[in-house]
């Protein structure tokens, strides 16, 4: 088994194939969308939730069966289909074009898999078993679900606003003391009690605490 290296892409930029249109390809393409990338989707049919995806713009439609000319500029490629013998094809035409790969039913014609995602705010966190179980990646996902929850939205948007102010107002080390003190729970207790104006109090006072 592969050993997957985990990284965050900007997809904003990225054409992405999307090959089959059913309840798979469904998937993946909200998670696409979602995440803002460009999706062209080849496929003779599509699930109904998935035509309702398509605007022509962001998510388009070529209606007909993949040849290897779809590749075109897609840096990223699934093969959604339910024919083993398409999804291989895929997977070949892609590698050699050095494209990256994803394979519905085959994690061996893979080149990269993708993990359960979970979001709140910024925070955001991907799980993968490395295709050992779907099911429990999905599991772990909720898991995290209940012990992340809408308070590190707001924690970290909070967080998010003194960063600036934090380098550029203080000094190496005591920057250091800032954010060890303003991530030691208080203030995310705080936060995921209700008390938002205290917690932005607390990381007030302690910057205003280590200004010279
Ligand atoms: C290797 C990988 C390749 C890839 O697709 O990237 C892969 C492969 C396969 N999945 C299968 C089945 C199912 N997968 C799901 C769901 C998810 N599958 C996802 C990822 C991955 N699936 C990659 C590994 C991830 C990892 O482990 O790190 C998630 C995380 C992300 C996503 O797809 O968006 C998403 C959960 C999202 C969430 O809810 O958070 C469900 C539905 C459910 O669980 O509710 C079922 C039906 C139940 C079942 O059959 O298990 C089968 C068997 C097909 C068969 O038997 O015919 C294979 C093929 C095989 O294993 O050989
Ligand atoms: N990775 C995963 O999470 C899961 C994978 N699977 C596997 O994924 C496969 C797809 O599952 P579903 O979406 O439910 O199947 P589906 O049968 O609903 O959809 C398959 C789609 O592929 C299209 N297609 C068929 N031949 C094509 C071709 N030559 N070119 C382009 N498109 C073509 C069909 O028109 C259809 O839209 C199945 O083989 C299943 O075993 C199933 C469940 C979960």
């Amino acid at each position: 088994m592969s050993q997957y290296y985990p990284i965050f892409i900007d997809l904003q930029t990225l054409p992405v194939l999307v090959v089959g249109g059913g309840g798979v390809a469904l998937r993946k393409v909200q998670t696409l969308l979602h995440h803002q990338a460009l999706v062209r989707i080849v496929s003779p049919r599509l699930v109904p939730e998935l035509q309702k995806l398509i605007d022509g713009k962001t998510c388009s439609w070529v209606e007909k069966e993949y040849s290897a000319e779809d590749i075109q500029d897609a840096m990223l490629v699934f093969s959604c289909t339910e024919i083993e013998s398409v999804n291989a094809q895929v997977s070949e035409d892609a590698k050699v074009h050095h494209r990256c790969v994803n394979v519905v039913d085959d994690p061996e014609k893979c080149s990269f898999i993708v993990p359960s995602i979970m979001e709140q705010g910024d925070l955001k966190i991907a799980v993968s078993t490395g295709g050992s179980s779907p099911i429990v990646a999905r599991q772990v996902r909720a898991e995290l679900e209940d012990l992340y929850g809408p308070e590190m939205a707001e924690y970290l948007a909070l967080l998010k606003t003194w960063r600036q102010k934090a380098k550029s107002d203080l000094p190496l080390e005591k920057r250091s003391v800032f954010w060890n003190r303003v991530t030691d729970g208080e203030v995310r207790n705080l936060i995921k009690a209700g008390h938002l104006i205290q917690a932005k109090g607390v990381v007030e006072q302690c910057f205003l605490s280590l200004l010279d």
